[in-house]
């Protein structure tokens, strides 16, 4: 069990940046597969890849889905990553043309865990930590190893108190 408290900063995503970054990433992807059909599919890691997931499968039209669920933080700490869910194996078979995508990588150490399951697949993921990166094959946004990143689906918009008037 790692605590990963505290982190010093934090990088707030909205939906709309979220969108923006997840098509950059398509953007990104497109042209990369082995071959002139592109990708064959795209596996999400449940659950913080689903929403970039389903925005580069639209992107690129990619129309084969599916999921790995791997579970290892409870809230800001982490534990021994967990394969869950495995995706068809049928389909995504050594992972040769498959997309798999991330909202993130942290540590590194759930993609550790996917990359056993399919070797030759491409990993995507919108956002990069220092630490992770050389476990993802592209990503757009790199934030330093000490910022958390909250995504949009754990916000919500709330009052806040104006400057004057605070203390
Ligand atoms: O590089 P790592 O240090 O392994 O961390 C990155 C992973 O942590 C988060 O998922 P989490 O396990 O919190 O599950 P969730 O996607 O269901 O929120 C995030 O969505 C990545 O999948
Ligand atoms: O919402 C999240 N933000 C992060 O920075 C992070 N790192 C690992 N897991 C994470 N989840
Ligand atoms: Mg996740």
């Amino acid at each position: 069990m790692t605590d990963r408290l505290p982190h010093e900063k934090g990088f707030h995503v909205s939906w709309d940046q979220l969108h923006r970054d997840a098509r950059a990433l398509a953007w990104r992807l497109q042209g990369e597969g082995p071959d002139e059909g592109g990708w064959r599919a795209v596996v999400a890691i449940t659950r913080g890849g689903m929403a970039p997931a389903m925005i580069v499968a639209r992107e690129l039209d990619i129309r084969m889905v599916d999921t790995i669920s791997v579970k290892s933080y409870n809230h800001q700490t982490q534990s021994e990553p967990k394969v869950i869910k495995s995706p068809d194996m049928d389909v995504v078979g050594d992972g040769t043309g498959v997309l798999i995508i991330d909202d993130l990588v942290d540590t590194g150490k759930t993609l550790e865990v996917v990359r056993k399951h399919m070797p030759k697949a491409h990993i995507a993921t919108v956002y990069a930590k220092p630490m992770g990166r050389p476990q993802v094959n592209t990503f757009i946004t790199e934030v330093s190893q000490d910022t958390w990143i909250f995504f949009p689906w754990d916000m919500a918009l709330q009052y806040v108190e104006p400057y004057r008037g605070k203390d």
